[in-house]
């Protein structure tokens, strides 16, 4: 329907409607043949609009807007006066940086609402119908509070959008896997391997001796799938050639790696052999995490724990200086934190064994932590790091020669599933104490427990105790069960922790769920207004619905303010297009650019007309 066009103002009997033809000095466009009923105060308003118009109408006469006029939705009073110096701080100008005051769905209200530091539309207002819908329980409780009474800008803005460090470590992750490497180091790797293109380095040398897999040359990069685009994380075990014998049971074990899936197990996905690097290379495709940092870097990397002429045991470099001059150097880490560690790789080892596998690499330096890394604090326990063991299954085809097929496949699993345990104990002594050569030598073991009693929970110890007290020539065999009492109700402490991250995290997505619903408003918004053409009608954006959608654009987002500023208000923005997706009763004031014309019209209409426009669109 075209509001601009008078032949719609048919003669005759009035409609049981409010009209809303009238212009900005308050005269009905349609004059005495308008249909709809006039209400006597509709001058008022109109100059509470624009102070320069005559207000003598009397014969075109409109229902009385001037409650809303003066800032109320939702049929709360605001009262806020047309000159602005009583409005709320967060109403006024500057707020469009710095967040929003009023997102949200205004209540029912057969009123317009009027943006009252607009000149032309009269002040906007804050009101508490003008909240952010998914901030519910967070303001929600103020839905009767006056605009006075909303809490600062500033103290509101995390309602409405993910907490900053979420916010900030998605970004930066985001920012890692997209960066590309400088061109030296690309020039040492191919364009394409397999499927795999994009190659990027993960580690500063790519022809470095694994300090786990038994001096094999490995070197770890990033790719992108050229089929899906997604990033993957490759292992690559150089100039390697699998003994072709035992391809079968070697087979079998890579395919059981792969239908592992464990929250700490980094996802093996593929192993493949390949020439591209100019030898025979043996490629095993993970998922990627990006910013992964080991263990062994974010803990053990620093000069007071660990040497800078080390040497290395069992994956753990060893340190030169004496064993009583680091401990004084270091500080322990927090006990909570050892336990929640205790607890994620437990956790994963026992879906390992219990899939009748190992993980064989249970060091410092092929334990990844792939988020969390920022926090160490006991106090914080939403934010401990996430670990997950990588290089998950490269010993299994290292390894599968002579040595597995004169062997009982079934106990050489369980002599491996002890020797992961036991790598475990050691892990947890390097913890305790900080110290990463203190699980290098056994002779040191009993001195490092006694550390550990004196500054951890007797369970600690224990626990530590049973894991290095596996003796291959004892006959007693541990399984990782064995530890889930010595671990007892922290378990729930950690489940409760986790939980709660959860429903942070649930939150947010929310709020970025309406964030992504308002931006696709927008888009649709944006493919209507001004539109050179459609179907050969150059007019067609400036007429009927569309011209209508116009307005509301402007309403949106060209107001000012009395001295001619632009009045930039994200809440004002986001609110408005918060009605209009649900089609809202409540009702606004739009006003052409040259202020001729003045349209009242609800959310619900506007809504209407832009669905109808966005299928015109779609024929
Ligand atoms: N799945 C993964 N996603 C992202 N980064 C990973 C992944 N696995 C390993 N990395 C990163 O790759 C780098 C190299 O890992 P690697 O396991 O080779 O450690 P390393 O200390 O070099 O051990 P090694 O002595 O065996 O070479 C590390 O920075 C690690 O964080």
């Amino acid at each position: 329907m075209d509001l601009t066009n008078p032949m719609n103002a048919l003669n005759g009997a009035k409609k049981n409607s409010i009209c809303r033809y009238f212009a900005s000095d308050g005269i009905c466009f349609y004059g005495s043949d308008c249909q709809f009923w006039h209400n006597n105060n509709t001058h008022h308003q109109n100059s509470h609009h624009n102070n320069n118009h005559n207000n003598n109408h009397s014969q075109h006469s409109h229902r009385p807007l001037n409650t809303s006029m003066s800032g109320s939705v939702g049929g709360q009073t605001s009262g806020a006066p047309t000159d602005g110096q009583h409005l709320p701080q967060e109403s006024r100008l500057s707020t469009y940086m710095n967040g929003t005051n009023n997102y949200g769905y205004g209540t029912d209200s057969s009123l317009p609402a009027m943006d009252s530091q607009n000149p032309r539309t009269g002040r906007k207002a804050i009101t508490s119908s003008n909240t952010h819908p998914s901030s519910g329980s967070a303001i929600g409780g103020q839905q009767q509070q006056t605009a006075q009474s909303l809490p600062p800008m500033a103290s509101l803005a995390p309602n409405y959008f993910m907490t900053d460090a979420i916010r900030q470590e998605l970004i930066r992750k985001l920012n890692v896997s997209q960066e590309m490497p400088s061109n030296e180091m690309y020039l040492e790797l191919p364009q394409v391997v397999d499927v795999y293109q994009d190659l990027v380095p993960l580690e500063p040398s790519l022809v470095s001796p694994s300090t786990t897999f038994n001096d094999m040359t490995c070197s770890v990069m990033r790719a992108t799938n050229s089929k899906t685009g997604q990033h993957y994380c490759l292992r690559r075990l150089h100039s390697f050639q699998p003994n072709s014998s035992n391809a079968k049971q070697m087979i079998a074990s890579i395919e059981s790696w792969k239908k592992l899936f464990h929250s700490n197990v980094v996802q093996l996905r593929q192993v493949f052999t390949t020439k591209a690097f100019g030898d025979n290379s043996l490629i095993f495709v993970y998922d990627y995490h990006s910013m992964a940092n080991t263990l062994m870097s974010h803990y053990f990397s620093n000069s007071s724990n660990t040497s800078s002429s080390s040497n290395s045991m069992n994956g753990y470099s060893t340190s030169s200086r004496p064993y009583s001059q680091q401990q004084s150097q270091r500080k322990l880490l927090p006990e909570p934190l050892i336990w929640n560690f205790i607890i994620q790789i437990s956790s994963a080892l026992r879906a390992i064994h219990s899939s009748g596998l190992s993980c064989r690499a249970l060091d410092p330096t092929k334990i990844i932590i792939t988020s969390g890394s920022c926090s160490t604090s006991a106090n914080n326990s939403q934010e401990y790091p996430r670990l997950r063991l990588s290089g998950c299954g490269v010993f299994d085809v290292l390894t599968n020669d002579s040595f597995l097929t004169t062997n009982n496949p079934k106990v050489l699993a369980q002599h491996f599933q002890q020797e992961d345990l036991l790598a475990f104990g050691k892990l947890c002594l390097v913890l305790s104490t900080n110290n990463i050569s203190s699980a290098a030598q056994r002779d040191s073991w009993q001195t490092s427990l006694e550390l550990i009693s004196r500054s951890y929970s007797p369970d600690l110890r224990s626990l530590i105790y049973y894991l290095l007290s596996y003796n291959s020539n004892s006959g007693t065999t541990h399984t990782i069960n064995d530890i889930m009492p010595m671990i007892g109700a922290r378990f729930y402490t950690q489940l409760d922790s986790l939980y709660q991250r959860d429903d942070s995290l649930l939150e947010d997505l929310s709020k970025e769920l309406d964030n992504g619903r308002v931006l696709r408003l927008l888009i649709k918004l944006g493919t209507i207004n001004e539109r050179p053409e459609l179907q050969l009608d150059p007019n067609w954006s400036e007429t009927g619905d569309r011209y209508l959608l116009k307005l509301f654009r402007d309403y949106l987002f060209h107001q000012f303010t009395d001295d001619g500023r632009p009045w930039l208000d994200l809440g004002h923005i986001v609110s408005n297009l918060n009605k209009l997706d649900v089609g809202s009763p409540e009702k606004i004031c739009l006003v052409s650019r040259d202020e001729q014309n003045i349209l009242i019209v609800s959310f619900a209409e506007l809504k209407r007309c832009f669905e109808s426009s966005l299928n015109e669109l779609m024929i």
